[in-house]
């Protein structure tokens, strides 16, 4: 049975789309078998696998809007191992759409659940909000991965995100737990990076990830290529380092 992992924080920019390709590939690099659901309208995990959006046929929009069934929209991608469900514009409105359905929060969890034997890891890249979307992606999802960003407002926000994952175990009798977190975007150069560290650590204990992402140029230049940074630099340090990740997700259960 395959495991669910929600790659989410509310704050934009933090790592979310990164983390799901990189760690999605490098999964799969090491054996596992892995489909990547992108469910953030901006699509950009879709791109960042390759998968040209003008070409999809069947999306995540289908799956929870129209109810098509998740297996007919998975698609292969470059990547041996590694499936995915892409996203498209689309999608923005569905939000909206979902809300006169009967159990929008748990469309996508019914959704996955047809298709989670066929898989060992889920990972859903969640959009840069709190809404239905997110909340579908934490309901179906057995933990939740949060990339942090190594910056001053670091932890800002953050508790409305574990507020709603409290919600989401509450009130939805759900066992969802917190993966990990995950620091993103390390500068070297600077000492702030050291001490958010330090902040997010003491705040998150020892559900912090060991392996920390650090500010990589090739990892900023994978996605235009349609490449994760296993296939574009297998030998940068961001390829080095999701590989890393992705051993300790493993190691970790
Ligand atoms: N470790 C890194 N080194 C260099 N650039 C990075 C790194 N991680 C992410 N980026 C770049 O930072 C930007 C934001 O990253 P990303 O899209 O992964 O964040 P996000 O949290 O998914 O964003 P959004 O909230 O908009 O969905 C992108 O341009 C990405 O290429």
């Amino acid at each position: 049975m395959g495991k669910i992992i929600a790659i989410a924080n509310q704050k934009g920019g933090v790592g979310k789309t990164t983390t799901s390709v990189n760690l999605g590939a490098c999964l799969a690099y090491i054996g596992k078998k892995v489909l990547l659901v992108d469910i953030d309208p901006q699509g950009n995990a879709t791109s960042g696998i390759g998968i040209e959006k003008a070409d999809v046929e069947r999306c995540i929009y289908d799956v929870l809007v129209d109810d098509v069934d998740a297996k007919s929209a998975i698609r292969p991608t470059a990547v041996d191992n590694l499936f995915a469900i892409p996203a498209t514009i689309q999608l923005a409105g569905a939000e909206i759409e979902l809300v006169p359905t009967i159990s929008r929060e748990v469309r996508l969890k019914r959704a996955l659940e047809e298709v989670k034997e066929d898989f060992d890891y889920i990972l859903i890249d969640c959009p840069p909000s709190l809404g239905l979307l997110t909340l579908n992606s934490l309901t179906a999802s057995d933990g939740v991965l949060i990339p942090v960003q190594c910056e001053y407002y670091a932890l800002e926000g953050l508790s409305q995100l574990l507020n709603t994952v409290r919600l989401v175990q509450k009130h939805l009798n759900h066992d969802l737990k917190i993966e990990g977190v995950l620091l993103t975007m390390l500068d070297a150069r600077t000492n702030l990076g050291i001490q958010v560290i330090e902040e997010v650590k003491k705040y998150f204990q020892d559900k912090v990830y060991k392996t920390i992402i650090p500010r990589n140029v090739r990892l900023s230049e994978a996605p235009s290529h349609g490449e994760p940074i296993i296939i574009y630099d297998p030998k940068s340090r961001g390829a080095e380092v999701y590989l890393e990740l992705a051993k300790e997700v493993v190691a970790n259960g």
